[in-house]
């Protein structure tokens, strides 16, 4: 499926908008990082302005909370705020069926999953790319390791059937660090047949701090494509 950069826009501005409409006034709300989720905070910053929609939002990247305060949305944190009403935020990968996802290819994954398991409900909003049947179809799995070792973590993860690449800074060859300074290697698996399973297996390596498999976990589905708007429960 080809459609141009401007169009796939319009679909993330569209689903930016439906996604902070389920925002009400009083509630705690995770604010997802990635271009998508940012979407949801601009439609959100212009509720706060245009119509005194008040909640508190806790963000899950510093680039999310400065657009956030770049609107004046009061945030706070989590040592403040530990239970959330929902948690909004994109992704890279979208099994038509249970939801799955993978995450973090905008390098955000640990904060992302640690806010999303603080909130009753997780939507995800995302254009109809998004959408696969199995995952593994078209992105890796980023798996966020601490540097210390990343060597042998590396390793321990070729040995579970990994074909690792090392993310590197956009601008430069130094390693991409994350907002909590740990690495990412980009893990290929191919077509995941048992994300269970896989999830499992990585994250009981030593060195690893989370990786960007999303199982089970995800409410709802917001989805913006060339037949509109589709909102999946
Ligand atoms: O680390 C980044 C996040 O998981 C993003 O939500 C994900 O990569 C989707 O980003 P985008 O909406 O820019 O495609």
């Amino acid at each position: 499926m080809s459609t141009d950069t401007s169009q796939i826009e319009l679909y993330k501005q569209k689903v930016g908008e439906v996604g902070a409409s389920l925002v009400t006034s009083g509630m705690k709300v995770g604010l997802g990082s990635g271009s998508t989720a940012a979407c949801v905070v601009q439609a959100l910053g212009k509720r706060w302005q245009e119509e005194g929609l008040r909640f508190v939002g806790v963000p899950t990247s510093i680039e999310t909370a400065h657009l956030a305060q770049s609107f004046g949305i009061e945030l706070t944190t989590l040592g403040a705020c530990p239970e959330l009403d929902l948690d909004i935020d994109g992704a890279d990968e979208v099994t038509r069926q249970g939801f799955n996802l993978i995450k973090g290819l905008g390098g955000a994954l640990l904060r992302e999953k640690i806010v999303r398991y603080a909130a009753k409900k997780f939507v995800v909003v995302v254009d109809e790319r998004k959408m696969v049947d199995q995952l593994g179809d078209h992105t890796p799995v980023p798996v966020e390791v601490t540097p210390f070792g990343w060597e042998a973590t590396a390793k321990h993860l070729e040995k579970i059937g990994a074909k690792i690449s090392i993310r590197l800074k956009k601008e430069s060859k130094d390693f991409f660090l994350t907002d909590g300074s740990n690495m990412i290697l980009d893990c290929n698996f191919g077509l995941i047949t048992d994300p269970v399973k896989l999830e499992k297996e990585i994250n009981t390596i030593v060195g690893v701090m989370e990786c960007g498999l999303f199982i089970h976990c995800t409410d709802e589905v917001l989805i913006a494509g060339h037949d509109g708007l589709h909102h999946l429960k």
